[in-house]
């Protein structure tokens, strides 16, 4: 038998008419379980090695939580492995509450290209297929992260659409999720507005402001708010794809179960990615599927 073409390894006509019809799609089994052992492995090696003395928001004994602390860290943090806090790790007066290892919320943003186990599930022919299926002519990779949305504290992710914070023109952001840990509604899973992306258009955008540090510009379009969500249970290594004007969101965690999730976006690289988005290329430019053999 001939080895698989990248056709063959990409979407159904069925998968994706309902990623077209839905703006999300769920793909159980994507990851083995001893490839989702290996990332959750990677994850915890991270999360205790990471150094807390030279953190921003640790190494301010005051407890100086003003709004701009971490920006440079954040605005940096795209070719880099950078640590971002839970908000309810802090007590008032800036105190750690948690042992590190169950106080980050979340890893990124180039895990796709500085950590090994990360690389080998994103820079795959079947990814570089999956992103044919869905049209792509140069897909580009950006903004990989693990979400671990830790027992007790995890925070929530209000609605958005993926557009507005990695916005080209015109729009064609997808996110690649992947279940390292069961998500379901009880740990703060991942909820969809189903057809959203049909609806609206990108009203506003997350972009470097002038005056230093990030913030929107724009408006929502008009019904927003009103959407109803909808919590989805993905079993460990599934994969959801998520279409970058889909509304979606995941709600806080109060259990006492972590949800681990990696999750990368692709954006068309034939399409002008400007200067406002917060996230801007390294000297490597964004990665390129199509340089997966
Ligand atoms: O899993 C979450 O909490 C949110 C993830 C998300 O918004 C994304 O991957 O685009
Ligand atoms: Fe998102």
């Amino acid at each position: 038998m001939s080895e698989p073409t990248h056709s063959s390894l990409g979407l159904t006509p069925e998968q994706i008419a309902k990623f077209q019809e839905d703006g999300f799609l769920v793909l159980p089994d994507e990851l083995d379980s001893s490839t989702v052992e290996s990332l959750l492995k990677e994850s915890r090696t991270l999360l205790e090695d990471f150094p807390l003395d030279s953190h921003p928001l640790t190494k301010f004994s005051t407890g100086e939580t003003a709004p701009h602390v971490g920006d440079d860290y954040f605005l940096t943090s795209g070719d880099k492995i950078h640590f971002f806090f839970e908000e309810a790790a802090f007590s008032s007066s800036g105190e750690l509450l948690k042992p590190k290892s169950q106080a980050i919320n979340k890893i990124g943003h180039a895990l796709h290209v500085l950590s090994a186990p990360f690389k080998n599930i994103t820079l795959t022919a079947r990814n570089r297929a999956i992103a044919a299926s869905l049209a792509f002519k140069d897909p580009r990779v950006l903004q990989s992260m693990v979400i671990c949305k830790q027992p007790e504290i995890g925070g929530p992710c209000p609605s958005h659409m993926d557009s507005t914070f990695l916005y080209t023109d015109p729009p064609s952001a997808v996110g690649f999720w992947y279940a390292l840990e069961d998500a379901t509604p009880n740990n703060g899973g991942l909820g969809f507005a189903r057809g959203s992306h049909r609806r609206y258009g990108v009203g506003k955008r997350f972009v470097r402001l002038a005056e230093g540090g990030t913030g929107f510009q724009g408006k929502d379009e008009e019904g927003i708010e009103g959407e109803e969500f909808e919590d989805l249970t993905v079993k460990k290594g599934g994969l959801v794809l998520i279409h970058g004007q889909v509304l979606h969101r995941s709600t806080r965690n109060t259990s006492m179960d972590s949800r681990f999730i990696y999750t990368f976006h692709v954006i068309e690289g034939e399409n002008k990615y400007d200067e406002k988005n917060w996230l801007q290329p390294g000297k490597e430019g964004f990665s390129r599927l199509n340089d997966v053999a």
